[in-house]
């Protein structure tokens, strides 16, 4: 699909608050307003600052990505801003009031039940079922990466460390590891920094730990960052004596099973995103009688 490069004058984008770090930047949210009469649409701006880890041509894949992606479930592209005679650039997104998914749940924990974190399971799963037909891999799927954009409606988001796999191949090798979250991390990402659907599929089990347990930091460990030392106890973990995060409190046994089967150790035993879709509905329905 060609990019659309939408260019969107920086002039116009009046600064409020600053949002967050993600992946290559900071996020601020920001009004664009042509018409100068606060009538304008809020809007993400992530604004990358070029350094030793992250290039411009870094930024404009990121900008590649999601200016082709066309999905209820991925936050909106708006457009790119270009500032200081193209020396830096910003991505601009549609501003999601909600923010993240963590903080959301932390908030709203007493009307946030069952049915409604199913749902919320089903879109991002959906979402990424979308990617996959792009064969876009994520391989930052996270809580921290959902977006909430009503009580009804959750968007994957940050393509920051999105990849393409090339035709000929089922993963993408990633060569230089920068830090990485290995708590989201399959254990052939860990080991051999291979990135494929089947790994994204890994962390979308987490998710659904980090969603059923509300988020709750007391029910998986902090953000871990991945020392070398510690890569081999993880993997002995996993495949060894089968270590896995033990089920959320008032978890629906059918979704810790869903859980389960997407922390398969063999990355083909792991259901594709299609099967858990199915799988998620199937116990929705359960739910709802
Ligand atoms: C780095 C940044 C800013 N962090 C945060 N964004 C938003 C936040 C709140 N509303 C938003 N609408 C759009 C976007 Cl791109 C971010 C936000 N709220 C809290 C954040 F920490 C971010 O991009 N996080 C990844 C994401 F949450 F987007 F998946």
């Amino acid at each position: 699909a060609q990019h659309d490069q939408t260019l969107l004058e920086e002039r116009h984008l009046r600064y409020i608050s600053p949002l967050g770090k993600g992946n290559f930047g900071c996020v601020e949210l920001c009004r664009y307003d042509p018409l100068g009469d606060n009538t304008g649409e809020l809007v993400a701006v992530k604004k990358l600052q070029p350094n030793k880890q992250s290039t411009l041509e870094d930024f404009q894949k990121e900008v590649n990505t999601l200016s082709v992606l066309y999905c209820d479930y991925i936050v909106k592209y708006r457009g790119v801003c270009y500032s200081m005679g193209r020396l830096s650039m910003s991505l601009v997104m549609e501003y999601l009031p909600h923010g993240s998914l963590i903080g959301y749940l932390e908030n709203n924990r007493h009307n946030v039940n069952t049915r409604r974190m199913l749902l919320f399971a089903s879109q991002i799963c959906k979402g990424m079922e979308y990617l996959q037909t792009l064969r876009y891999v994520h391989r930052d799927l996270a809580a921290r990466n959902i977006l909430v954009a009503s009580e009804s409606l959750v968007k994957i988001a940050d393509f920051g460390l999105t990849k393409v796999i090339p035709c000929n191949k089922e993963y993408y090798r990633v060569t230089q590891p920068g830090e990485s979250p290995i708590f989201w991390y399959a254990p052939e990402s860990i080991s051999e920094s291979r990135f494929s659907h089947k790994s994204d599929v890994w962390s979308f089990g987490v998710v659904l730990h980090e969603l059923f347990s509300y988020c709750d930091v007391n029910c998986n460990p902090k953000r871990v960052r991945k020392f070398t030392r510690f890569v081999n106890m993880f993997e002995q973990h996993f495949s060894l004596n089968e270590w896995r995060l033990p089920a959320p409190p008032n978890c629906p046994p059918k979704v810790y099973s869903l859980m389960k089967q997407c922390w398969a150790y063999s990355f083909d035993e792991r259901p594709c995103f299609s099967s858990l879709g199915d799988q998620i509905e199937t116990i929705m329905q359960d739910e709802r009688e």
